[in-house]
């Protein structure tokens, strides 16, 4: 008999223990809450990025208007509209440079990509979306960029969403990921051009984003 089983220390509770990652194919994982932390800094910063260039919906290049409203900021901020989606370097919104990378948004996807096992991408474009209760990001792979070997770095803030998450056809099935306040995905590899998309938003509240939430999106766009 051996009091080595004893002696093990006791577990933590689940309430406090760190989510371990969790893989969602080859070169993409969901890092459960690796921004809580930092998740009041992050929003603030989305609040002060959004007074100089406001969130808006963009037009499709089919002519429908999109339901989640966006803003930009780094050297490219990507844009959609009648002549087709690109990235540019000024906000058509206001004419001038999109606003700096804040330097809290750098920290969190250094921290990101290190813990998904990939170099941390030179921090050439943020994309910020903002959803409303009934808003919607339908499947689609994020194909603008010419940096293909470079992952995606996704930020979640506020209200929990359901992540659409398929494979390299449109066609493949699709699974449902809940994402929360403070969680991270990240994929590249094998898995960059993955088809994913949100859910129509529930309405529900959260303290610091009210019925919002808020995705930081990174990218790099040239090589
Ligand atoms: O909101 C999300 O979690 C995903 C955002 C996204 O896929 C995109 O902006 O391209
Ligand atoms: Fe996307």
């Amino acid at each position: 008999m051996t009091a080595d089983l004893f002696d093990l220390p006791q577990a933590r509770p689940a309430a406090h223990a760190p989510a371990s990652p969790v893989s969602l194919a080859e070169g993409a994982v969901l890092l459960p809450a690796l921004a809580l932390p930092d998740a009041s800094a992050l929003i603030d910063a989305v609040h002060t990025i959004a007074r100089v260039t406001p969130f808006r919906r963009m037009e499709t290049p089919g002519g429908r208007l999109m339901s989640v409203a966006m803003t930009a900021c780094g050297k490219y901020g990507w844009c959609s509209d009648r002549h087709g989606y690109r990235y540019t370097e000024t906000s058509p919104l206001t004419g001038a440079s999109w606003p700096p990378v804040p330097d809290i948004f750098a920290a969190v996807v250094r921290r990101a990509t290190a813990a998904a096992g990939y170099p941390t991408p030179p921090l050439q474009s943020c994309l910020i979306n903002r959803y409303e209760p009934g808003t919607r990001l339908s499947l689609h792979q994020d194909r603008d960029e010419d940096a293909p070997h470079m992952p995606i770095i996704s930020i979640s803030l506020g209200v929990a969403a359901t992540f659409l998450w398929g494979g390299l056809h449109r066609a493949d099935p699709t699974r449902r990921l809940r994402l929360t306040h403070g969680d991270v995905v990240v994929w590249g590899g094998p898995s960059r051009f993955v088809f994913h998309g949100i859910a129509p938003l529930a309405r529900s509240f959260h303290p610091d984003t009210g019925e919002c939430r808020f995705n930081l999106t990174f990218r790099q766009i040239h090589p």
